[in-house]
C-alpha cells in the first residue's frame, strides 16, 4: 500500500457524461490523494471506463465538470492537458505492437534516442529501456517481440512506457484492469510493480473486478453503480462481502456446488466431448474426456499452452489428434464443422474473435442461427427482438435495449452478449475460454449459474480460464498443464484455489496422504 497523505492530488467534481440515452456518469466526484493507491470499482457498465475516457481526454465530460491536480484547475476531456498534468494511463489493451521488442515499444509515441547526426542511438535506448524496466523489478530480452513475453511482462512495459523515467512529470498512473487476463502468479508480480512505481512517488487509480486485488493493494476505494457515486471508503475499514454489498447492493449467495449428479451421473465413456491425443500450438498431446452434465476445467499459466486449447478443441488453430463430440470423431479442422457437430465456442478475446462491434444485440445474438427467426416472409425482427430480450434480461445486460449497438456496451456486458450467442444454440458441447473475463462479481456469479444450467441440461462443458477460484468453484475437474503438458486431471472438491495454482506453477503435486486422501506435496 502506498504512504498516503490526506493531501488531495488528483480532484474531480460535478463530473457527468451523457451518450445519446444513457447518461453513463452522473455527479461524480473522485479524489485521489498523493502517494495512495486509490481503488475504482464498480457492476459492468457501472461507468469506470467512461470516467478513466474523460480524464484522458478521449471523452468530453458534460457542462459543469471540475478538476485540479495539486489545486490548480486543468480542463478535463483534452488529451494534451492531461498528459501535461501528469497523468498517464495504462488501457486494458495495452496498445503494444507485438512483432516488436519491449525497446520499440517503449520509443512508440516519444520517439527514438537520436545521436547528434541523426541516427538512431540503439546503445542509449538499450540502456535506458534496461534501467527502467530493471527498477520495476523486469530482467527479460529488450528485443524480443513482446507476443513471445508473459502476459505480466508485456502489462509491465505497457506501465514503464505511461511513467517514463518518473522525471518527465507523471503523477497519477491510471490502470484499467491490468490482471483481467493474469493467472495468480504474473498479477503477484505485476503488484510489486505497481507498488514500485507507488514508492516512487506515483499515485496509483486501480480499475478491477477482483476484489481481493482492492483490499490487498488499495489504500482506498471508490465505488460507482448506474454512473453514481455510492461510497469512498479506506480500505482498512472494509471486508470483501462489504466491498461486494457495497457494489451490487445485495450479497453474493453462496456458490451452490455444481454436480453432474443433477443430471444422471454420466457412465465412463458418456463422454460428450472427447479428445484424444489433441496437440498443436504448444500443446503436447492432450486425453480429456468432458461427459454429459458435466464441467470440467483446464488450467496453467500464460505459456503452458492453456491460451490454445480452446481453439484447438474448436478447430480455430490447426491440431493433431482427435477430437470427438457425441462419439462422433469431427472430421476436419474447422470452426464450420465444430458447429455443425453441436460445439459452440466463446473466445477469450472477445472483440477481436467473436462480436460484431457495430452491429446491434439483436443481431449479434441471433447470427449464429437464424432459422428460428425466420418466417416465410424472411426474418422476422419482432420474434429476433423477444428471444434477445429474454437473453438480455436472463444475463442482466445493460441497456437491455436489442437495438443498442454492441460496440456502446461497457466490455462486460459486451461478453455477456458473446456468451448468449453461443447458449442460445443450445449446444451439446460448449467451450469457453475466460468467460468472466472483465466481469464484475454479481455478473461472474449469474454467468457461472448459467454455465451449470446448460451443463444440467446435459451439455458438456469446457472451462479454459487463468483463476483458480473460477475454475475450482465452477468445474468437477481440472485438467492443469505445465509447459506444454497435462500433468493430470484433478478432483475440484478436494482441492483450494491455492493449491491449484501451485499445480499450475509446477511447484506442487498432488499425492495420496496416509489416510489416501489427495494432498500436495513439493513438486520433485
Ligand atoms: N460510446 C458510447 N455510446 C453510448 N453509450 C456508451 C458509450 N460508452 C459507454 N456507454 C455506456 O455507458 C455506461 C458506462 O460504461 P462504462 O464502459 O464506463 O462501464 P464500466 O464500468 O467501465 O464497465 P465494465 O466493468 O464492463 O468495463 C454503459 O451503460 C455503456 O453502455
Amino acid at each position: 500500500m502506498g504512504t498516503g497523505t490526506a493531501r488531495p492530488l488528483l480532484r474531480i467534481e460535478n463530473l457527468s457524461k451523457s451518450f445519446a440515452g444513457t447518461k453513463a456518469l452522473d455527479d461524480v466526484a473522485f479524489e485521489v490523494r498523493a502517494g495512495e493507491v486509490m481503488g475504482l470499482v464498480g457492476q459492468n457498465g457501472s461507468g469506470k471506463s467512461t470516467l478513466i475516457k474523460v480524464l484522458a481526454g478521449y471523452h468530453q465530460p458534460d457542462d459543469g465538470a471540475r478538476a485540479w491536480l495539486d489545486d490548480a484547475p486543468f480542463a478535463l476531456g483534452d488529451g494534451p492537458t492531461a498528459a501535461e498534468v501528469g497523468l498517464r494511463f495504462v488501457h486494458q489493451d495495452l496498445g503494444l505492437v507485438p512483432s516488436l521488442g519491449a525497446l520499440d515499444n517503449l520509443a512508440l509515441g516519444r520517439g527514438y534516442r537520436r545521436s547528434r547526426l541523426g541516427s538512431i542511438s540503439w546503445r542509449a535506448e538499450a540502456e535506458a529501456g534496461r534501467e527502467l524496466l530493471g527498477r520495476l523489478g523486469y530482467d527479460f530480452d529488450l528485443t524480443r517481440p513482446v507476443a513471445q513475453l508473459r502476459a505480466s511482462e508485456r502489462t509491465g512495459i505497457a506501465i514503464a512506457r505511461a511513467v517514463g523515467g518518473y522525471e518527465d512529470g507523471a503523477r497519477v498512473l491510471v490502470l484499467d484492469e491490468p490482471t483481467a487476463s493474469l493467472p495468480a502468479a504474473e498479477a503477484e508480480r505485476l503488484f510489486r510493480v505497481v507498488r514500485s512505481v507507488n514508492e516512487a512517488g506515483v499515485a496509483v487509480v486501480y480499475v478491477s473486478h477482483r476484489f481481493p486485488e482492492i483490499l490487498g493493494l488499495c489504500d482506498r476505494v471508490t465505488v460507482l453503480k448506474d454512473g453514481g457515486l455510492v461510497a469512498t471508503r479506506d480500505v482498512a475499514t472494509l471486508t470483501e462481502p462489504a466491498l461486494v454489498r457495497l457494489t451490487i447492493g445485495r450479497d453474493l449467495e453462496m456458490p451452490g456446488s455444481h454436480t453432474a449428479s443433477d443430471v444422471s451421473s454420466p457412465e465412463p465413456g458418456d463422454g460428450v466431448l472427447e479428445l484424444r491425443g489433441l496437440a498443436g500450438a504448444g500443446l503436447e498431446p492432450l486425453d480429456l474426456e468432458v461427459g454429459r452434465g458435466q464441467i470440467v476445467g483446464v488450467a496453467g499459466v500464460t505459456g503452458s499452452g492453456r491460451e490454445s486449447v480452446g481453439r484447438l478443441v474448436f478447430g480455430a488453430l490447426e491440431r493433431t489428434g482427435e477430437v470427438r463430440v457425441a462419439g462422433r470423431p469431427l472430421g476436419r479442422t474447422d470452426p464450420v464443422v465444430s458447429l455443425a457437430a453441436g460445439m459452440a465456442y466463446v473466445p477469450a478475446d472477445r472483440l477481436a474473435n467473436a462480436a460484431f462491434v457495430d452491429m446491434t444485440l439483436r443481431e449479434n445474438l441471433t447470427i449464429a442461427r437464424l432459422r428460428d427467426v425466420y418466417g416465410p416472409l424472411g426474418l422476422r425482427r419482432s420474434r429476433e427482438r423477444d428471444q434477445t430480450s429474454r437473453w438480455l434480461a436472463d444475463l442482466e445486460v445493460k441497456p437491455r435495449d436489442p437495438e443498442a449497438r454492441l460496440a456502446n456496451l461497457s466490455g462486460g456486458n459486451q461478453q455477456k452478449v458473446v456468451l448468449a450467442r453461443a447458449l442460445r444454440l443450445e449446444p451439446d458441447v460448449i467451450v469457453l475460454d475466460e468467460p468472466t473475463q472483465g466481469v464484475d462479481v454479481g455478473a461472474k456469479q449469474t454467468i457461472h449459474d448459467i454455465v451449470r444450467r446448460a451443463a444440467a441440461d446435459g451439455a458438456g462443458v469446457l472451462v479454459v480460464a487463468t483463476e483458480s477460484e473460477e475454475l475450482i468453484a465452477l468445474c468437477d475437474r481440472v485438467a492443469v498443464l505445465v509447459a506444454g503438458r497435462c500433468i493430470g486431471v484433478f478432483d475440484t472438491s478436494t482441492m483450494s484455489p491455492d493449491d491449484l495454482t501451485e499445480l499450475t506453477m509446477g511447484t506442487a503435486v498432488l499425492g495420496a496422504g496416509p489416510d489416501g486422501a489427495p494432498r500436495l506435496a513439493a513438486a520433485p
